[in-house]
């Protein structure tokens, strides 16, 4: 028998997450099956979307919601070899059986040099995130400027070097002056620290006086209110995510946008990564070659051992990671 250690949401998240929203738990896994297959996390993803979706589709007691690179430790499953790697999406647990559905073989190309946790980041759901909001929502073209926040982010470091893979000039804000260096040694033409500009609107016109043709949004609230004035005439706007409000109790009331979108004749578009699931391993395959070219650098935020994945979840909400939050078991 098998135990395997769980992470349960103890208690809905007020505000920002605390360790105490959080139990660990321990489960005597069964015997499998036939057509089952026991696996043990390698590495499991933190991520944004944790903290709203938690509130939409989690109950008090359930498993954390989430993603990992899992290894096959057994297998009564002939579609799945001992000792293959898989992305599950399985939730904060050490170990678990599976039937053999939603799991995606990694890349039979998969290099050992390469961190399989990429998967789960550059080469996986952020950095597809990127490719398909940038090509399918931006459409950006060569000599366009295009903007993105959190931009050192494990999605916005990816939409900066594929944008400027696509021939685009890039700007970027992070939260900290070691984020920015980190932007410029990857390749964006412009970088700030948003929290330290003593105005939003003239960092935003000192890096590209002409304008944005692509905003890619991250962040949502206030940068994006001020940003939107920045666009230029028939710019697009790719609505990826709104994490400034995600840890809000009272939802922030921000000035309209409207007044922008209809005299720029704006198109703003909200987007799900798994619209494109379809089209999954086009952009692994894309992601994979740009990284192992040296074109896509990746960073990781690696936290170790399963029993800190509270501690790294708080930490990338809060910012502490520079690139994508992993956590080692
Ligand atoms: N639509 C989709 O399919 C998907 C959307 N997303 C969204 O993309 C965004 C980035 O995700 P991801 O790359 O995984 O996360 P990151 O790796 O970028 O980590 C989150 C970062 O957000 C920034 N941040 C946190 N709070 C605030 C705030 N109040 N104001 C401004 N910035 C803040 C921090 O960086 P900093 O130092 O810059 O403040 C932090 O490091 C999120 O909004 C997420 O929900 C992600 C995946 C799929
Ligand atoms: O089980 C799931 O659906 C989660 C699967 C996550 C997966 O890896 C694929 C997609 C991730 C999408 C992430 C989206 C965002 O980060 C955007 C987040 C929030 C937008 C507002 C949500 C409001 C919910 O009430």
């Amino acid at each position: 028998m098998v135990t395997a250690k769980v992470w349960v949401l103890k208690k809905h998240f007020q505000g920002f997450p605390k360790p105490s929203d959080f139990d660990l738990k321990k489960i005597e896994l069964p015997s499998l099956q036939h057509g089952e297959l026991l696996l043990e996390s390698v590495f499991l993803s933190v991520d944004p979307y944790m903290r709203p979706y938690s509130q939409r589709d989690m109950k008090e007691g359930d498993v954390m919601i989430g993603t990992q690179v899992a290894r096959i430790v057994e297998s009564k499953n002939p579609a799945f070899a001992v000792g293959a790697f898989v992305v599950a999406n399985s939730g904060w647990r050490s170990h678990f059986i599976s039937d053999g559905k939603g799991l995606h073989l990694l890349p039979s190309s998969w290099p050992e040099s390469l961190p399989k946790s990429l998967a789960l980041g550059t080469v996986g759901m952020p950095g597809l995130t990127a490719y398909f909001g940038l090509f399918e929502v931006c459409k950006m073209k060569p000599g366009e400027t295009v903007l993105v926040n959190a931009a050192a982010g494990a999605v916005g470091s990816v939409v900066g070097q594929l944008a400027k893979i696509g021939g685009c000039k890039v700007v970027g804000c992070a939260g900290s002056d070691d984020k920015v260096a980190y932007l410029k040694k990857i390749g964006f033409d412009e970088a700030f620290n948003y929290k330290t500009v003593t105005s939003l609107d003239e960092a935003l016109s000192k890096a590209s006086p002409d304008g944005y043709d692509c905003f890619f949004d991250n962040v949502g609230g206030e940068f994006s209110s001020i940003a939107i004035n920045h666009m230029k005439k028939h710019g697009r706007i790719a609505v990826c995510g709104a994490i400034s409000q995600y840890n809000d109790s009272v939802p922030q009331k921000g000035p309209y946008v409207q007044i922008p979108m209809i005299f720029k004749e704006l198109r703003m578009e909200g987007f799900i990564v798994s619209s494109w699931n379809n089209r999954r391993e086009e952009g692994q395959k894309a992601l994979l070659k740009w990284v192992l070219e040296g074109k896509v650098k990746f960073h990781e935020q690696v936290t170790e051992g399963f029993e800190n994945m509270p501690a790294a979840f708080i930490g990338m909400l809060r910012g502490e990671n520079l690139g994508k939050a992993v956590v080692k078991v």
